[in-house]
């Protein structure tokens, strides 16, 4: 008689996509109430909560592009070439009108004088010194076209346009042109507060002897950085032991002052790990099998906060996302499916990562049912190499790669087929 408790058949995969439409129509943004205005200079990888528009133009008056002279060109004439030079504009300083006949030496970013409609650079003139103290004249050697390195008033941003938009995530060009309009402080998302523990009695830390069995924590340094990346506010739990009653009380802890609790490993099929049950006691989890590799399995539930009622159908607490735990599978799951859940949650526009269609230099010829995401990088001939080693629990294929081959479920690769690529880039 067997002693093995019963096992279910494997359920159909569930596509990625309809796996992401779920999550994303669960989790909704953090509440208004948490935003905050911040200094422009600690905005970074922040979501932003409300448009920027400008009540200025970009540049606000028309400007030279280069050191020089500002002109008429109506002055010059095959005969005329020489004028007298009856000002001195560096930038930050507003010159006089243009008088006829005159030019203004002017220095990259100087405000065009009235009248002026061209600039000459200085390597295109020949300076001819004057002994009584003015500021002599100039040769033009070569007759300019009218608006020649000027920059327009207003070229880069008009007043009253909105230069970024509620939901745009502020990367470094972000945040100066914010400053370029003036802006100081920007209204941001709150940031997503993640509790984040491992699982797993093999699991010892770096700087810990390796005892027989045990591996190092690995997933806990990926899924840190990435979530950091992503502007969250980790609190690390560590390892948690793998015993029930421990596993609810730090999920229950978490809950109370977090978004989402994050785990690693324990949401396969074996019977060894208190992930699943302790989520389920202490509120709800689903457990899917998604038509992905690697990182088939995913949990997702939440854990009630000590405060709510027991109402099965109402989000009061904390959200849950059990990550498989293989070291490749935790990666490339946290990037496809944890990444936009993130986003989401701080209200941000675009959620999918980018994706763009490049060159295989390289075959797959073993189709697996299952969309692959495999780990690729560019080569200088602008196509794509492939890792040698593809299991999920090759780390260095990750380490090694600029993204990941998003291959279909079935279909194989051959060398020269266009694949779509999702760059690592946050
Ligand atoms: N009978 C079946 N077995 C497995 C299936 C299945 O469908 N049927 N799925 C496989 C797939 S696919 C994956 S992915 C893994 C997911 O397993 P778990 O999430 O339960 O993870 P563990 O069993 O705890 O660990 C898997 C693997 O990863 C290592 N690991 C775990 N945590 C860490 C960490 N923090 N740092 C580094 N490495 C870690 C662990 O030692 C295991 O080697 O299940 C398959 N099995
Ligand atoms: O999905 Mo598992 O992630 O294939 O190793």
């Amino acid at each position: 008689m067997s002693t093995e408790p019963a096992r279910r058949p494997a359920a159909p995969l569930l596509p990625l996509d309809e796996a992401l439409a779920r999550l994303l129509t669960t989790v909704q943004p953090l509440p208004a109430s948490r935003r905050e205005t911040v200094s422009t200079f600690a905005a970074r990888g922040r979501v932003l909560a409300e448009d920027v528009r400008s009540l200025l133009d970009v540049p606000p008056a028309d400007n030279t592009s280069m050191d020089g002279y500002a002109l008429r060109v109506a002055d010059l004439s095959d005969d005329v070439s020489r004028l007298r030079i009856g000002q001195r504009i560096p930038a930050g300083v507003v010159g006089q009108p243009l008088q006829p006949g005159t030019a203004a030496r002017v220095f990259t970013g100087a405000q065009i004088p009235a009248g002026a409609d061209a600039v000459v650079m200085q390597e295109q003139t020949r300076h001819e010194p004057a002994d009584d103290g003015s500021l002599g004249h100039v040769v033009i050697l070569a007759r300019p076209g009218a608006g020649q390195w000027i920059r327009r008033q207003g070229e880069d941003v008009r007043t009253g346009s909105t230069v970024l938009q509620a939901g745009a995530r502020l990367n470094a060009a972000a945040l100066g042109l914010a400053a370029s309009v003036g802006a100081a402080r920007l209204a941001v998302a709150p940031r997503p507060r993640v509790a984040l523990f491992s699982t797993g009695d093999e699991l010892v830390m770096p700087g810990e002897p390796l005892r027989p069995g045990a591996i190092y924590n690995s997933n806990r340094y990926t899924l840190r950085a990435l979530l950091e990346g992503m502007g969250c506010e980790v609190t690390d739990l560590g390892i948690v032991p793998d015993r029930l009653a421990d596993t609810r009380a730090a999920l229950r802890e978490a809950a109370q002052s977090h978004d989402l609790i994050l785990t690693s490993g324990g949401v396969s099929v074996g019977e060894e790990d208190h992930i699943k049950p302790a989520v389920e006691a202490e509120g709800r989890l689903h457990l899917w099998q998604i038509a992905m590799k690697p990182g088939k399995p995913l949990a997702f539930g939440s854990v009630r906060r000590a405060v709510d009622a027991p109402d099965a159908d109402r989000h009061l607490g904390a959200w849950f996302i059990g990550l498989p735990g293989n070291p490749v599978s935790s990666f490339v799951t946290c990037l496809l499916m944890v990444r936009p859940v993130i986003l989401r949650l701080q209200g941000a526009t675009a959620l999918a990562p980018k994706a763009f269609p490049l060159r295989a230099d390289f075959d797959w010829p073993r189709a697996d049912p299952r969309r692959e995401f495999l780990r690729a990088r560019l080569n200088e001939r602008g196509g794509l190499d492939l890792f040698p080693n593809q299991s999920s629990g090759v780390l260095t294929s990750a380490g090694w790669a600029d993204g990941l081959v998003d291959n279909p479920g079935g279909q194989t690769i051959a060398r020269g087929d266009t694949v779509r690529f999702i760059p690592f880039t946050e």
